[in-house]
């Protein structure tokens, strides 16, 4: 293969989301075919020798793709010369819980894995972070990593936008390959906003299913927010093949590109849409040159705005609380 191994550091490599992206990162699935990828993952002690049994079955399949598999409990050795960093580690929330629960249970990780970034990765690294309450956690982590410039933080809203492009395809009677220009904006939590208002489908805009408001703001709106939690209750366990999935859709499409189409990406407001600069929001998304930039110039309606509006009030009040239990 031409270009050297990209470093691929994924925590909570024991896990449920971890078992089902590992394989999907060493088969080529995020890089494509002829790209090698060097593995380093990372767990808490007590989980290390699950990751190794994960590690002898990585080595089984026999990717053609897969460079070396290595296992760590030290963050600051797990991110040396990383170039791509999946920040899944972390408590999932259980039937009952908000995800805004599992701010202080899960907030502490991400500081010192924010300063071991800083510390060793490479020079071009990129992290997403799918741990939950996956903006905040994103934004704690930036807060620790000043010598990473902070757009390299971003955290995982492709689950949302997945689900919604399966909401409106089965309402539609089409294909989720037909339709483009859906958003996601805001939190990764119930306030979150699925945004059809620009949505088309082969092209064409879908006038008629905006005028059914009941659809959109009764049912396609709830079922979209709170699909983890009817996940939860179905299955008795938060999404994991799903939220891999989207894992590596965001960071494909950040590497490799979105080529002519958009999609929801988790990024550092830089007060685009009058969304507060310095937190980790939703936004409708390109990737250019393996950058992400928010798609401007969109109209947004008086019941968009409400929506956008109150997911980001939320998103100001987890950093207010973060900052009060001194993790930023
Ligand atoms: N953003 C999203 O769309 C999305 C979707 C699904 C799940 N999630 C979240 O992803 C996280 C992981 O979910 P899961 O189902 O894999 O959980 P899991 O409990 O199956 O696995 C989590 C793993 O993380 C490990 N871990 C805990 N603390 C760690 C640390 N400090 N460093 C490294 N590893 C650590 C645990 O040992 C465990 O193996 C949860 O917070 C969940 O809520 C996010
Ligand atoms: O909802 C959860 O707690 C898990 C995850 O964030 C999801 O959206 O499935």
């Amino acid at each position: 293969m031409a270009n050297a191994p990209v470093n691929i550091t994924v925590t909570g490599a024991a896990g449920n989301i971890g078992y089902a992206l590992l394989f999907r990162i060493a088969s080529g699935a995020l890089l494509g075919p002829d790209q090698r990828v060097n593995l380093r993952l990372l767990e808490i002690p007590q989980a290390v020798q699950a990751a190794e049994g994960t590690a002898m079955e990585l080595f089984d399949a026999a990717f053609p793709t897969l460079g070396t598999v290595d296992i760590f409990d030290d963050p600051k050795a797990a991110f040396e010369g990383a170039n791509i960093a999946f920040l899944v580690g972390s408590m999932p929330r259980k039937a009952g819980m908000e995800r805004s629960d599992l701010l202080s249970a899960n907030g502490g990780i991400f500081g010192p894995q924010g300063e071991a970034l800083n510390a060793g990765a490479a020079q071009d690294i990129k992290v997403l972070v799918v741990g939950n309450p996956a903006n905040t956690n994103a934004l704690i982590a930036a807060s620790h990593a000043p010598d990473i410039p902070s757009s390299r933080f971003t955290a995982m809203t492709r689950l949302d936008h997945n689900r919604a492009l399966a909401q409106l395809a089965t309402k539609a009677g089409v294909h989720v390959s037909d339709i483009d220009r859906v958003t996601v904006w805001g939190n990764h939590s119930t306030t979150q906003y699925p945004d059809l208002t620009q949505a088309t489908i082969k092209g064409a805009p879908i006038p008629e299913i905006l005028a059914d408001r009941a659809w959109v703001e009764e049912d396609f709106i709830p079922t979209v927010a709170k699909r983890g939690a009817a996940i939860i209750a179905a299955r008795g366990a938060s999404s994991a093949a799903s939220a891999a999935s989207a894992a590596i859709d965001h960071v494909h499409d950040w590497v490799l590109g979105t080529s002519g189409s958009w999609t929801s990406a988790a990024i550092m407001s830089d007060g685009s849409y009058d969304v507060p600069e310095g937190i980790i929001s939703s936004f409708p998304c390109t990737s250019v040159n393996g950058e992400w930039k928010i798609v401007e110039g969109l109209e947004i309606d008086e019941f968009s705005r409400g929506r956008i509006d109150a997911s980001a009030a939320e998103l100001v009040e987890e950093k207010t609380a973060v900052a009060e239990m001194g993790l930023i």
